[in-house]
């Protein structure tokens, strides 16, 4: 017998309805909340026991949250205290997995919708890896390396009783980069006087880091991307693309448009974005942002020319074929995706987690736009550090080309699986439905696997 659309729809709403009455104000877990629940219809109609069993409701609450007080002498020799949040969201596939983001709009909501996101986008690696995410509202920004350090070590202080290969590993985000795990690993090791490599990913290449791992986010976005493109017959070659941010995510994916022949013609940071209709020099970008943390205006001071820097303004003015917003959530609005839409962008593929608003993905979707979600689009990034865990385990280091041909395969194979589930739910080049229901269906049949935890 099948239940019947209209009490699988009331169910639904019945459960978002919950998680907003238990989770007030948290209004980034909402959004993510609802867009997965809102491709789960069909999949509930098809698989009726997801409902009664209550998978669903469970995966709407984190296993464990925990919130810590992070205190910190500064160079000035002032206490500062900041609040740190460890959510362990869903362990049925494997330890916690995702990074920590220091960043100050982080809240408790933040990182509850990006621990809900990490659920799924780990399960579509296909690799034993639950979700997890982590965080402060520290800002890392102007402070000195002194500083970042004894703000690592105190974070990790109260964090590393809850972390282990085993059981939950970090990584980086917004704002934690390699500088920031090595000040963490190095207290977890003096804390728990083990070498766990296996602890936390994104490490340094001489102690225990994979290599492809500092690329891999931005390299699974375009090899995502071009499997969007190879799909309807196109290619990324000459393409005009712009990419949002200029951080860790952004920088890679531009190197990776620019060896498949597409040229990037602005990026940006949170200060504004530059133009570069001769493509973004990535030297010089690079060494802006990974080596001298300077501010994106410098590129244009640098480069000089008709390379121009728009203070604040919205980089999605700037036209392209195929657009990669790699810097943070709900960046892309309804109104700068009718404008993308307007100048004639055909790809859209989320670099970042959940950067297109609910209002921007209707306006893609109902254009015909090719909108590739995050969750399966930057999988890269987490699937390395899987590989990361793996030659830690095996006390192994794979080459450069193994890594990225294995983080090629995992996007082509996770492509495969959003595909193929869209058109098996007779909703073909529906990537949102695809991602979310293949997510959803292999962290729920394992759920109901393990009896009711
Ligand atoms: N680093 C990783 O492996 C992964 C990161 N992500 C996501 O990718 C996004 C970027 O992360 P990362 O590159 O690692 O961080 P990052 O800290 O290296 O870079 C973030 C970039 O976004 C920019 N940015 C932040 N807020 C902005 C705003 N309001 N407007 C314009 N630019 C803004 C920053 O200036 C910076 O250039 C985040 O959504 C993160 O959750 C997703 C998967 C993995
Ligand atoms: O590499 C990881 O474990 C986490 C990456 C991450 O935070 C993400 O996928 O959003």
């Amino acid at each position: 017998m099948t239940t019947p659309a209209t009490t699988i729809d009331r169910a639904l709403q019945h459960v978002y309805k919950e998680v907003l009455r238990r989770n007030p104000g948290e209004h980034e877990f909402h959004q993510a909340v609802e867009e997965v629940l809102g491709s789960l219809g069909p999949v509930v109609k098809r698989h009726p026991h997801y409902l009664a069993e209550r998978v669903i409701e469970r995966l709407c609450e984190p296993e464990r949250q925990i919130i810590f007080r992070v205190p910190w002498t500064d160079d000035a020799g002032q206490v500062q205290i900041n609040r740190g949040f460890r959510v362990e969201y869903s362990s049925v596939l494997g330890p916690y997995k995702g990074g920590l983001r220091f960043h100050p709009s982080v809240l408790l909501g933040t990182v509850k919708f990006l621990g809900f996101e990490q659920i799924f986008k780990n399960a579509l690696t296909g690799l034993p890896i639950g979700g997890g995410k982590g965080g402060s509202d520290f800002d890392p920004k102007g402070r000195s390396d002194a500083e970042v350090m004894r703000f690592c070590q105190s974070f990790m202080t109260e964090l590393y009783r809850h972390l282990g290969e085993y059981t939950d590993v970090p990584a980086g985000d917004i704002g934690v980069g390699g500088r920031e795990i090595g000040y963490l690993f190095g207290q977890y090791k003096r804390i728990t006087n083990r070498y766990e490599a296996g602890v936390i990913t994104g490490k340094g290449l001489a102690w225990g880091g994979s290599r492809a791992r500092t690329e891999a986010t931005g390299y699974g976005t375009v090899y995502f991307a071009n499997e969007m493109a190879r799909h309807v017959g196109r290619s990324l070659d000459g393409q005009r693309v712009v990419v949002s941010g200029s951080g860790n995510v952004a920088i890679y994916a531009i190197e990776k448009v620019t060896e498949f022949g597409g040229t990037v013609v602005a990026a940006s940071d949170s200060s504004g974005y530059v133009v570069d209709e001769a493509g973004i020099d990535l030297d010089l970008l690079k060494d802006l942002k990974e080596v001298r943390r300077e501010r994106i205006s410098r590129y244009a001071e640098e480069k000089g020319g008709d390379v121009r820097f728009v203070e604040g303004g919205n980089i999605w003015d700037v036209p392209c074929e195929v657009a990669l917003p790699c810097a943070t959530q709900n960046e892309l609005d309804e109104e700068a995706a009718t404008t993308l839409v307007r100048n004639g962008t055909h790809i859209v593929a989320e670099g970042a987690n959940m950067p297109c608003t609910p209002g921007a993905v209707r306006v893609f979707q109902e254009a015909d736009v090719l909108f590739g979600p995050g969750k399966a689009v930057n999988a890269g990034g987490v699937a390395t550090s899987a590989l990361e865990m793996q030659q830690n385990a095996s006390r192994d280091s794979w080459s450069f080309e193994h890594t990225d041909e294995r983080l090629g395969e995992i996007m082509r194979n996770i492509h495969e699986s959003v595909v193929t589930t869209a058109e098996d739910y007779g909703r073909p080049g529906d990537y949102v439905f695809g991602a979310n229901a293949a997510g959803f269906t292999a962290v729920a049949d394992a759920m109901l696997a393990m009896g009711v935890i």
